[in-house]
């Protein structure tokens, strides 16, 4: 068989609680090849973010694990980038230098000019060149979040975790979003993980939708091809039959099959 690029390999997560351990996950198995893009689709609380966050390394799998192109993985390393929903930009730093940082951790040996035009080019790409000398306090939250996905690009990872990176921002903005990453994404393909809880969100980005369970002992319940060819386009999708068709399949998942109400964090 042919090794997949990124294993998720019956990964298992219990926490401690005051009352006892807590099964989070149980048993997660997945193959993801190179260049796919998974989208992780699931109610609030089913264990979404704390599987990116073990495929991330920033916490480890109570059993199993997580391997990337054949070595077993446990630690944060520069190979996988995370973008979260808010951001996490350095406030002291302009937008360029939150890029440039990134890439001096991940290029120390490549001379300064090479580095500078690796930030000021994925700065470019996502359309913020123009903003490279403010201050995240001084830019908007569509602007921050591209600043953060420019920061994880520029570093060329084999993985990019993305977890909710669109949730804290308005509709429209949302939507053009999606729109520039798929660009980007189609471009150079790098391998993508992102955790959402939109439909349509993962309808137009991903290859395959993971569809996970409610938890405790949240698991895969099933996995849809999403079937449009690529490059996509929202207006394509919305007068496809196909796209109803696997809206339909995975609302039924959702709200017939896994449907307790969604609770309030
Ligand atoms: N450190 C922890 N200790 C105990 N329980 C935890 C801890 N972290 C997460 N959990 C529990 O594990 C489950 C999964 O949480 P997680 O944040 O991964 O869900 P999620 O699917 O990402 O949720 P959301 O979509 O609301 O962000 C939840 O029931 C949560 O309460």
């Amino acid at each position: 068989m042919i090794q997949p690029f990124l294993e998720l390999s019956y990964i298992s997560k219990i926490f401690p609680t005051p009352k006892g351990p807590f099964v989070a996950l149980k048993d997660v198995a997945l193959k993801i090849r190179k260049g796919e893009f998974i989208a992780l689709l699931g109610h609030s609380g089913c264990g979404k973010s704390t599987l990116l966050n073990i495929v991330a390394g920033l916490s480890k799998a109570s059993a199993g694990g997580v391997i990337l192109e054949g070595k077993e993985t446990d630690e944060p390393g520069p190979d996988r980038m995370v973008v979260f929903q808010n951001y996490a930009l350095l406030p002291w730093l302009t937008a360029y230098e939150n890029v440039h940082l990134a890439v001096r951790s991940t290029m120390p040996g490549a001379p300064e000019s090479e580095r500078r035009s690796v930030a000021e080019r994925y700065l470019a790409l996502v359309g913020l060149a123009a903003k490279a000398d403010k201050r995240p306090g001084e830019i908007s939250g569509g602007q921050k979040q591209r600043v953060a996905i420019a920061r994880a690009l520029a570093t060329r990872p084999k993985v990019l975790l993305l977890d909710e990176p669109f949730g804290a921002l308005d509709a429209l903005t949302r939507e053009e979003m999606q729109e520039e990453v798929l660009k980007i994404w189609e471009a150079d393909r790098t391998t993508v993980l992102m955790v959402t809880h939109e439909i349509d969100e993962a309808i137009l980005m991903a290859d395959r939708i993971v569809m996970m369970t409610n938890g405790p002992a949240a698991t895969i319940g099933e996995v849809f091809e999403v079937p449009f060819a690529r490059p996509r386009s929202r207006a394509e999708i919305l007068e496809d039959p196909a796209y109803y068709t696997l809206r339909n399949r995975i609302l039924e998942f959702l709200y017939d099959r896994f449907g307790e109400p969604v609770l309030a964090d």
